[in-house]
């Protein structure tokens, strides 16, 4: 699904009343009647819900998903801030006065700590820090006690920029019309979005398609795995090598190897430290090992032509920060056209000599998180929108895939897109979760999925399962294992 921008809304907005013949206000009828539906089946006719109005169009949607919700049983009360009011606010006012909602305009906010607020008071439309008035309701919505639903965005959000130390309500749930903002995708607006809904509204599919943006958000639709074939065998569902392991860290190469294994990949080779196969064999006996000459860390010496014989090859995971000299030789002797995945202590040996960076090959992805972004690119950012240019850019001038970890994680592609992922949830924040997805990212690439198929669709599925895992488990009690079991 693609991301659009407030500029590109307004163009699709336009464009589907002239495609469809119909007229604007009735877009804003279906927008407040997905947004009812989705809203009826949160909360019970049985709250008492106040609406908080400005007099744009957001405030327009708020105008009549009053009257849908007075329709449907609910108790409801209108407050409006007054100003310049839109042609469909006032259509949607004048059939407020018709069902004899009540309403009013509000100077000073008092609220009744059991109402269920609506926030109606901005859209995309915002274009300027709130101050005043609005500031002020605003303030007073964040310090009752209760639930907040925004009606498209949680107002005082900039959609597409920064909003840091601007007064924004800070929203329970945020309905928003027909695709996600670029803002909801980060970490520093979660506590302003609160629960994500997305709510088709049916803008103008055509049109859509021929808009242009770089921001894509990946859902089920965008997920198409490879076939897998009648005839396939071990020999043909790709051999994938994964160079993982240290002293106290055999874990990360256990759940890697396995991930990978999970993935449906034919064959692994787990390259670790000298004595340490009986950790591995012993927790998973359909790996092949391969012991290394030392024994804290994995090879120093690296030879193109053996590299060359696996399908893919995955680089980081528990293997210390020591073997930098091993590190070298590994790229400088790697494969032009192997696949190759790149994680955890990985990264932060390319951020201790950046200047390894030439060396990558053609097809690689990186997984860093924000800890290893930072040592990886060597300085920090200002705020998430900066970051997501820094991820951007690092993408674009190194010629790789990146994908940057946590909640919507960020996949930078060399085009200059960026995919945010939807699945997921905070019970992935647990030791070993990253080690994981490199397995499965590990096991597409070896399968034959390309680095951009395998970065999307391998954070896609390492997501579902964690989200699976949560449900048999819940968030809080899931371990990374987990993620492998329901991985299917
Ligand atoms: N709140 C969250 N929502 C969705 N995914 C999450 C969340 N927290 C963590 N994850 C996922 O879990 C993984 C954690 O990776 P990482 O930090 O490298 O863990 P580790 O180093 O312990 O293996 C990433 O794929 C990340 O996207
Ligand atoms: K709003």
């Amino acid at each position: 699904m693609k991301i659009f921008n407030s500029e590109q809304l307004r163009l699709l907005d336009a464009y589907t009343i002239k495609e469809k013949g119909i007229a604007s206000v009735d877009l804003m009828e279906r927008a407040a009647s997905v947004f009812v539906e989705i809203f009826s089946e949160i909360f019970g006719a049985e709250e008492s819900v106040r609406i908080i109005c400005g007099t744009g169009n957001n405030g327009g949607d708020g105008l009549a998903v009053a009257r849908l919700l007075h329709q449907k049983g609910y108790t409801v009360f209108v407050d409006i801030i007054n100003g310049n009011e839109s042609a469909d606010f006032k259509i949607n006012l004048e059939r407020l006065n018709q069902q004899q909602i009540p309403w009013q305009y509000v100077a000073e906010l008092k609220l009744a700590p059991t109402d269920i607020i609506i926030d109606a008071i901005f859209g995309f439309g915002i274009n300027r820090p709130t101050t005043g008035i609005y500031q002020k309701t605003i303030a007073a919505i964040n310090e009752s006690k209760s639930k907040v639903v925004a009606i498209d965005i949680p107002s005082g959000l900039f959609p597409d920029a920064s909003s840091e130390n601007h007064s924004i309500v800070k929203a329970t749930h945020t309905i928003s019309f027909e695709s996600p903002k670029l803002a909801f995708m980060m970490p520093e607006n979660d506590k302003w979005v609160g629960k994500l809904h997305i709510a088709p509204i049916g803008l103008s599919e055509q049109k859509k398609a021929e808009l242009k943006t770089d921001y894509h958000y990946t859902l089920k639709a965008d997920i198409k795995p490879l076939a897998r074939e009648q005839f396939g065998h071990k020999g043909t569902f790709g051999h994938a090598l994964l160079i993982a392991g240290s002293k106290g860290m055999m874990g990360a190469a256990v759940l890697a190897s396995k991930a990978c294994l999970r993935s449906g990949v034919g064959k692994i080779t787990t390259h670790i430290p000298r004595d340490t196969a009986q950790i591995l064999q012993i927790s998973i006996p359909e790996v092949i090992c391969q012991e290394s000459e030392n024994k804290s860390c994995f090879s120093e010496s690296w030879n193109t032509d053996t590299l060359q014989k696996y399908d893919a090859v995955g680089i980081g995971p528990g293997i210390g920060t020591k073997n930098m000299n091993g590190f070298e030789n590994f790229l400088l002797n790697f494969p032009t056209n192997t696949p190759l995945v790149i994680d955890a202590d990985a990264i932060n040996l390319l951020g201790e000599n950046p200047s390894l960076l030439k060396y990558l090959p053609r097809n690689v992805i990186l997984t860093p998180h924000p800890k290893e972004f930072k040592t990886l690119i060597g300085q920090l950012w200002e705020n998430d929108f900066e970051k997501l240019e820094l991820l951007k850019g690092f993408a674009i001038k190194n010629g790789v895939i990146i994908c940057l970890k946590g909640h919507y994680t960020a996949m930078a592609l060399p085009s200059g897109e960026v995919h945010f992922n939807s699945t997921g949830n905070s019970g992935m924040g647990t030791a070993g979760s990253g080690d994981v997805l490199t397995g499965i990212i590990l096991g597409f690439l070896a399968q034959g999925y390309s680095v951009k198929e395998a970065a999307i669709q391998g954070v896609y599925e390492h997501g579902l399962a964690g989200d699976r895992a949560a449900t048999k488990r819940s968030e809080r009690a899931m371990i990374a294992s987990d993620i492998i079991e329901n991985f299917i």
